[in-house]
């Protein structure tokens, strides 16, 4: 057919025909040519409304591949192939030297680009049949299923099959997706954008050829761009619910936009991304934030969240902070759940946080010692550390959704459904108070307690459930913000420096840097070794000599002056804390934000734990610092 849905030439494709992944790979190449936001999302939205109109079984598979997912963050299939496994690959598909490409790697610093090249050069003596999405997709969710022993050799063979059938520029995006980082620059939430752009334009769930080809037509410009952002708007809420495609892009095609409310709800089983709190500066910015607002305090516990859901069947899930599956991780946990519901409760998802509890001294422990605990698969029988629910909010119970109910109503609900028992399953010790004084003792007893401090949250106005978004209707006061700085800070370990002295054979510092997803580049922002413990100094030296790399990632932004001994694959986040800030010539965090060239930088940085529950494009933003 004339290329009129689709802008991409020679990448058409016809009706009902399976959507060539050329026809994708052009348009990621489109995405990442351009660095305007608002023209990656039209880029993208053109794309889907020609697969929407064309190919509408294949609009699943091609928004898993803009997002580089396979499934559902809770499946907990991923890929990220190691460097050398791709090298191998395409060393054995091009005839080219491991060395060759080595050199072209670190000229070129992309493994896509790379791959690419070594194609265009390479003759093959029969064409294989076309790339679609579709195979892609499912070739791609096969190498992540591999396990076991032969499965290396197994994963090498399915990625030089798919090598093979590439042209132009979709070796670059393969190879991308194999080893887990896309880098188009395409954020979920423009994803999400140019989803609801696209169906608002081109309506699914018409015959072909369609009526409706573009629903803008006639419309001002101002008032089609309120329908889509309205269209997104709905999409995104029903993602947050219900986190899954595999849920909604049916719905979506099959009964239309209008339709996801109803259809997909938060459902038991499925984890919901978990409402965020705002850092204060202390107890007067939450009463001015708060005034005239009726508001309650409760202790921060410092553990993990645990996102309880009891199903219809009465199974129980256990979900992260980052919706992985930690249900293997609780069995004490799951065994308790029968004895703490009341009669009446069918099915429910519980908002909580599980903390270490000593159960001799009936106090609480420590954040350190919960990361004692086996993370999957633990043994009742070997449990050590004992663990107390505080549970602090109840999302839905029974059937319904309490998202949309304000948190008095939803605590009035998670109390009386609930009974307490010591060390076990205990609701959040709160109060409801509006003075300074009520409220700086109560923070100091939460301290007194081994709780972090305090958060507060709205009852009444402003109280609903804001699922992942940094909300202001919670706010935390940590004891620490009233003296440094204020909230910690989530980094990225890139960099090992050599010790000396007592600390020789180990790393005795190490480069940190901040994540930037505007730019999707790690930032330095500070060098760390005063303060390391010897033993933390031994663990570090073991894991990241595992992770080390001969260059530099391409997306690392970093000054020579701080090029340390050895540059580690960025794996691993910690929390930090610090004395203060500085603008800084040689760090490179936040650039372009505070100072055209110069960058932030901590003073006094502070080791405080591991944080195995964030991925490091979760650690703490430029923006955010
Ligand atoms: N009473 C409570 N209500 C809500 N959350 C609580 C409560 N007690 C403890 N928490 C924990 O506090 C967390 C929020 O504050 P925290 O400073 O620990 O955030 P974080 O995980 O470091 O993330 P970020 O720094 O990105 O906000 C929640 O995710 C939850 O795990
Ligand atoms: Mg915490
Ligand atoms: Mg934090």
């Amino acid at each position: 057919m004339k290329s009129k849905y689709h802008p991409i030439k020679d990448a058409c494709w016809r009706h009902g025909e399976k959507v060539p992944y050329l026809a994708l790979s052009k348009t990621f190449e489109m995405i990442e040519s351009t660095s305007a936001r608002l023209k990656m999302i039209e880029i993208l939205s053109n794309f889907l409304r020609s697969v929407i109109i064309l190919s509408p079984n294949d609009l699943l598979c091609c928004v898993y591949l803009c997002l580089n997912k396979l499934a559902p963050a809770y499946e907990g299939l991923e890929l990220g192939i190691g460097d050398t496994i791709l090298l191998r690959a395409i060393a054995q598909t091009t005839g080219r030297s491991m060395d060759q490409l080595k050199t072209s790697l670190h000229e070129k610093g992309d493994l896509g680009l790379v791959a690419e090249s070594s194609r265009s050069t390479q003759k093959t003596m029969f064409q294989p049949a076309k790339l679609t999405v579709s195979g892609v997709f499912s070739k791609l969710k096969d190498i992540a299923n591999l396990t076991g022993n032969a499965s290396q050799s197994k994963k090498g063979d399915k990625i030089k099959q798919l090598f093979v059938a590439c042209r132009q520029s979709e070796a670059r995006f393969i190879i991308r997706s194999l080893s887990g980082k896309l880098r188009i620059g395409l954020a979920e939430l423009s994803v999400l954008a140019a989803l609801g752009n696209a169906v608002y334009l081109s309506p699914p769930c018409q015959e072909y050829p369609p009526e409706i080809i573009d629903s803008s037509k006639g419309l001002s410009a101002e008032v089609a761009k309120k329908k889509m952002e309205q269209c997104g708007l709905i999409i995104k809420t029903a993602y947050c619910e219900l986190p899954s495609y595999d849920a909604i892009i049916p719905v979506l095609l099959k009964e239309g936009v209008e339709e996801l409310p109803n259809k997909c709800k938060l459902t038991p089983g499925i984890p919901l991304k978990p409402m965020l709190a705002h850092p204060t500066k202390g107890i007067v910015e939450v009463l001015r934030r708060f005034e005239n607002m009726e508001f309650t305090c409760e202790y921060k516990y410092d553990g993990e969240r645990a996102q309880i859901h009891i199903k219809d069947d009465g199974k129980i899930c256990i979900y992260s902070r980052n919706s992985e599956d930690n249900t293997s991780k609780y069995p004490d946990i799951i065994s308790r759940m029968p004895n703490i519901l009341n009669d009446d409760v069918k099915s429910c998802v519980i908002d909580s946080e599980a903390v270490a509890w000593d159960a001799v001294n009936k106090q609480i422990q420590p954040f350190q010692v919960l990361s004692h605990r086996k993370r999957k698969d633990a043994d009742i029988k070997d449990i050590k550390v004992q663990v107390c629910v505080y549970a602090f909010d109840l999302l839905y119970l029974n059937g319904e959704s309490l998202v949309q109910q304000p948190f008095r109503r939803r605590r009035e609900l998670l109390r009386s459904s609930f009974k307490e028992t010591e060390g076990e399953f205990v609701f959040a010790t709160s109060i409801i108070a509006s003075n300074t004084e009520a409220i700086e003792e109560f923070l100091d007893e939460s301290i007194k307690g081994n709780c972090e401090g305090l958060m507060v949250k709205t009852l009444d106005v402003d109280a609903t459930y804001e699922i992942a978004k940094r909300s202001h209707n919670w706010l935390k006061v940590k004891k620490d913000y009233l003296e440094g700085v204020g909230d910690t800070l989530d980094v990225v370990v890139i960099g090992g420096y050599k010790g000396t002295g007592k600390r020789t054979g180990r790393y005795g510092g190490y480069l940190l840097a901040i994540y930037d997803p505007d730019n999707e580049e790690f930032q330095s922002i500070c060098k760390i070794g005063t303060g390391l413990k010897d033993e933390d100094l031994e663990a570090h030296t073991k894991f990241f000599k595992e992770h080390t790399m001969e260059k530099p990632k391409p997306y690392y932004r970093y000054d020579n002056s701080h090029q340390p001994d050895e540059w580690f694959d960025a794996v691993q986040v910690w929390e930090i804390k610090a004395a203060d800030l500085s603008i800084s010539p040689a760090h490179r965090a936040a650039a372009g934000l505070v100072d055209p060239e110069k960058g932030i930088s901590l003073r006094f940085p502070r080791f405080l734990r591991i944080r195995d529950d964030k991925k490091p494009e979760e650690a703490t933003s430029a923006s955010q610092v």
